[in-house]
């Protein structure tokens, strides 16, 4: 029996993230200025705390400007809103990115939505959704971004691949279909209604698993030689009571031994994340100095 390879997303994020200190040192010397990143977190839920501590780290480490705001879980959308605006107007911030999920009370789509798009790192404003559909560039949601950079660095050219996306969200399955067809492979999007998924999943030389459902895909719907890019951030109780362990929607037990290759959980495209919003931010400053995009990236 022969496995498949494990694509090692860390080591891939490393790799763009000393390209973007590069390129964060250029335009630091060309505009007397650093790249700023606003992140907002709304309240105390501790995965998004982990997540927006190593974004603001990452940001320093590259030689970029960090401004966190944090705000309790009971802030009023108009609050919110207020928050979104003055960093639409502050010159020292060239991307801003609002922590998701916000609490219920919130309109996550009307906060979204106020954010200038020119400062839009997250890709998900209606402007910068609307640019990725007409194969415009723009600023791309970090998740896909980061998986069909895995991918092509994986395959090469994806022209004509059989890709399926199992996940419709507006972070990551609805983006990443697009980026899939903007690269010319025949995409198929499957969610939680489709039927007979195994048999769709089993179609595709291309998987990207993204429904948030712990170790769903097992490795006999996989098509043998498929490549997998397992989304999935799912948190399960560990074998050791009490504790608990990240797992991707894909069972790469079984999977292992059908794939060409796959991407782990963790180390596949979680790195990836935080390394593209690094990249987003740095296209944004160049966006906002006038300057055109930095190169080889
Ligand atoms: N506004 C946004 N909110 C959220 C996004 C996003 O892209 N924009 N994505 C996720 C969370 N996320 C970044 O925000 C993120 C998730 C996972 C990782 C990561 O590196 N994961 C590690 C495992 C980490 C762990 O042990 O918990 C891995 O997979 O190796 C980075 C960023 C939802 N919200």
């Amino acid at each position: 029996m022969t496995l498949g390879k494990e694509i090692d997303g860390k080591a891939f994020a490393a790799k763009v993230q000393d390209k973007v200190a590069e390129g964060v040192a250029a335009f630091t010397a060309s505009q007397g200025r650093k790249p700023g990143l606003a992140v907002v977190l709304v309240g105390e839920d501790p995965a998004s705390a982990v997540y927006v501590r190593s974004k603001h780290k990452m940001t320093l480490k590259l030689g970029m400007e960090s401004f966190e705001f944090k705000r309790p879980a009971n802030i009023s959308q108009e609050e919110l809103m207020e928050l979104v605006e003055e960093l639409n107007g502050d010159p020292r911030v060239d991307g801003i990115l609002v922590q998701l999920p916000l609490p219920k009370h919130l309109d996550e789509q009307a906060v979204v939505e106020l954010i200038n798009p020119d400062k839009d790192v997250d890709g998900l404003t209606p402007i910068s959704t609307g640019r990725l559909a007409l194969g415009l560039p723009g600023l791309v949601p970090c998740t896909p971004l980061g998986s069909l950079m895995l991918l092509q660095d994986e395959l090469g050219d994806l022209s004509g691949k059989n890709a399926v996306v199992v996940g419709r969200s507006i972070l990551v399955g609805k983006p990443m279909a697009q980026l899939l067809l903007n690269a010319n492979c025949t995409v198929t999007i499957a969610h939680s209604r489709t039927q007979d998924l195994a048999g769709v999943i089993h179609q595709a030389d291309i998987v990207v698993a993204a429904i948030g459902r712990p170790e769903m895909i097992k490795g006999a719907w996989i098509k043998p030689g498929a490549t997998v890019i397992d989304v999935g951030i799912n948190r399960v109780p560990a074998e050791e009571e009490g504790k608990t362990r990240i797992v991707g929607d894909v069972d790469t037990a079984s999977a292992i031994s059908h794939v060409a290759a796959i991407t782990p959980v963790p180390g596949g495209v979680g790195p990836m994340t935080i390394a593209v919003l690094m990249r987003n931010t740095l296209f944004a400053a160049h966006l906002r100095a006038g300057l055109p995009a930095p190169l080889g990236l």
